[in-house]
């Protein structure tokens, strides 16, 4: 069984456990209290920086291990909002991220920016959690889903008004993706196999990614001349994790980030 496989086992029960606490029927009541998903196909596609950073809040992963203990993830997620990040991804896989939808809550109430559910979507159960959550958008794995499953729930994320960010590793998933309908796709660069991050992956995938399509280079990235590389590859967004929750100024670190975005030279060149 794949690393991947694995923590959708995992997964499963821990979705399973919690159907039985809450109805769909309850969280669909929740979805409805909740105010309409943030247009975050809108903010990425803004055209005052190069590319956008989304944030991530991320305790450990099972590449790594323990990343940061992250006491008060409001805060942290401040910290992103203030330093310029366009979005806030936080993972809510508990058993290899440490995550949790307790974490979820807790940076909802703290900022504004978009929010991204970051976790091992299979099932709509998860999309509505997510939204009744007060997510904007949803991660969903090509690599973990059948095509027809892909679809549906690319449509069910879109149906909630929220948006799918739809992942991809290599070219044939990024044609997956778009053929489910997919209208922003991350490439990430981290190998599910060897769980190894090759920065070059995003420019070879990005070349089959029709134009109209938001593209967001997701893993790996230390700083911000990593962002500047996949600011020149095409990307719309970077997707940071690590490199932000290890630094003990994540405001700064974002923010560095940031203003390297808005280098009249990457302006001017990408825009
Ligand atoms: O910590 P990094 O290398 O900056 O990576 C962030 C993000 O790309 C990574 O956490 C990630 C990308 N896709 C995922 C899918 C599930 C869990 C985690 C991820």
């Amino acid at each position: 069984m794949s690393v991947l496989d694995e923590i959708i086992v995992g997964v499963r029960e821990d979705v399973a456990a919690r159907e039985a606490r809450v109805s769909l029927a309850e969280l669909k009541d929740q979805a409805e209290r909740r105010d309409s998903a943030i247009d975050v196909q809108a903010c990425l596609s803004q055209r005052d920086a190069a590319v956008s950073i989304i944030a991530e809040v991320k305790r450990r992963s099972p590449s790594k291990g323990a990343l940061a203990d992250i006491p008060d993830p409001a805060a942290l997620a401040r910290a992103y909002e203030a330093g310029g990040a366009t979005a806030i991804s936080v993972l809510t896989e508990e058993r290899r991220f440490g995550g949790s939808l307790q974490d979820f809550a807790a940076v909802r109430t703290a900022v504004d920016v978009p929010l991204l559910r970051k976790d091992f979507i299979v099932t709509p159960y998860q999309i509505w959690e997510a939204r009744a959550y007060g997510a904007d958008m949803v991660l969903l794995i090509v690599a973990a889903l059948e095509q027809g499953v892909l679809t549906s729930l690319i449509e069910r994320v879109h149906s909630l008004g929220m948006t799918a960010l739809v992942e991809a590793h290599d070219r044939v998933e990024a044609m997956r993706a778009a053929a489910a309908g997919a209208r922003v796709i991350g490439v990430n660069a981290r190998n599910l196999h060897t769980l190894q991050v090759d920065r070059a992956t995003f420019a070879e995938v990005r070349e089959v990614i029709d134009d109209s399509i938001i593209t967001i280079a997701e893993s790996g990235v230390r700083s911000p001349a990593d962002v500047w590389e996949y600011a020149k590859a095409g990307a719309d967004a970077v997707l940071v994790g690590e490199a932000l929750v290890r630094d003990g100024d994540p405001r700064k670190a974002v923010a560095d980030m940031v203003s390297i975005t808005k280098h009249p030279a990457t302006h001017q060149q990408w825009n």
